[in-house]
């Protein structure tokens, strides 16, 4: 049996459960979750997670262990503190699912000596070294509800500029994704952070062709690129440089947190009970210091020394029909 201990870290993406459900499943896993990310392997008693614990809750929208960020694997003296937590309590390895910042932790923590593990989770899709991040496709099958209702309005009431702000840290692909697969007029990304006089002209120009625009824009696009997490209100200062280039008054949606959570797609229910699977596998062979993610459509372990340095970029092919059909300012 393996004792195994499983943190959340970073924001939150709907899935999870999934992982968690095909981990404390495994007849030879003994599971145990830690609420509020790093901190608190230190400052929360373990939950034992049991299969009757996670029985019919794998598909809820409250996750079983809640997320938190916090200052501890910062300093090798706040990773001590965690190492030697685990080894008190005997944990043989330490599963952490999370974003980029998570998963820099998690390496810093393996290299020092306790086994760990990572899992992609976060709805910006940008972990570094794999296609994708549990959580993405909940996020982005939200923001399409809001852009059939945006279509719709659209119609009923002609002549108008929306303008929809949407989560992303310093990734536009939930963006970018949504734009094209939403019939959006425009997406305004980070990787293609454009001035504010430029939108304008591109606006002025596509209103020449048609009476209503969509506009998707990330929250870190901003044209000076000082972009901070958790900052919101970008689309607002777009949104009046248009309202001023064109006498139009735009109206605004700034989307936030629900796509963050609810209950997972398809997909992720599926990637991530898939990525439970072998990360159960691939503990119960000792085999740690990996992250088990998605590359080239397939869930695959991948070294934490082969993960690369750079961030992950927008899909190509994505980013080609968006130039194609005029859909970013490149
Ligand atoms: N450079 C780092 N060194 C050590 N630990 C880090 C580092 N960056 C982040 N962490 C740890 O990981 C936690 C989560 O990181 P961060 O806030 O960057 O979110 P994330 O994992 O990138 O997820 P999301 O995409 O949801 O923001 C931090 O609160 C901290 O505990
Ligand atoms: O929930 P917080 O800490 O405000 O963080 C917000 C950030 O987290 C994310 O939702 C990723 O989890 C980003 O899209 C966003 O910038």
């Amino acid at each position: 049996m393996k004792k195994v201990a499983l943190i959340t870290s970073g924001g939150d993406g709907a899935g999870i459960n999934s992982t968690i459900y095909m981990l404390a499943n495994h007849q030879q896993i003994n599971l145990y979750g830690f609420h509020g990310g790093y901190n608190g392997i230190l400052s929360n008693d373990p939950i034992h997670l049991t299969p009757q614990f996670v029985d019919n809750k794998s598909l809820d929208g409250i996750h079983y262990i809640q997320t938190g960020r916090s200052n501890l694997p910062y300093t090798q003296e706040g990773r001590e503190r965690l190492h030697r937590k685990l080894k008190t309590e005997g944990f043989d390895c330490l599963v952490v699912c999370g974003g980029n910042g998570s998963q820099k932790a998690a390496q810093l923590l393996h290299q020092e000596g306790t086994n760990t593990i990572f899992v992609p989770m976060t709805v910006d899709n940008d972990v570094i070294s794999s296609d994708y991040s549990i959580g993405f496709d909940t996020a982005l099958n939200k923001l399409m509800d809001l852009l059939y209702g945006l279509h719709d309005t659209a119609v009923n009431m002609p002549g108008r500029i929306f303008m929809v702000e949407v989560l992303g840290g310093n990734a536009g692909n939930l963006a970018l994704e949504s734009t094209i697969a939403g019939a959006g007029d425009l997406a305004i990304v980070p990787e293609y952070a454009t001035q504010k006089d430029v939108i304008v002209k591109n606006v002025q120009k596509k209103l020449k062709q048609k009476q209503s625009l969509i506009i998707v824009c990330s929250e870190s696009a901003y044209e000076d690129n000082n972009y901070q997490s958790g900052n919101q209100g970008v689309s607002f200062e777009i949104a009046a440089a248009i309202e001023k280039g064109t006498g139009i008054r735009v109206r605004k949606s700034i989307v936030g947190f629900y796509i963050r959570a609810g209950r997972p797609s398809f997909k992720d229910a599926s990637i991530a009970a898939k990525i439970g699977a072998k990360v159960a596998y691939y503990v119960t062979n000792n085999q740690f210091g990996v992250m088990v993610g998605v590359q080239n459509d397939h869930i695959q372990a991948i070294s934490f020394q082969e993960i690369r340095k750079q961030l992950n970029r927008l899909h190509p092919q994505t980013v080609e029909v968006a130039k194609q059909y005029n859909k970013i300012i490149h």
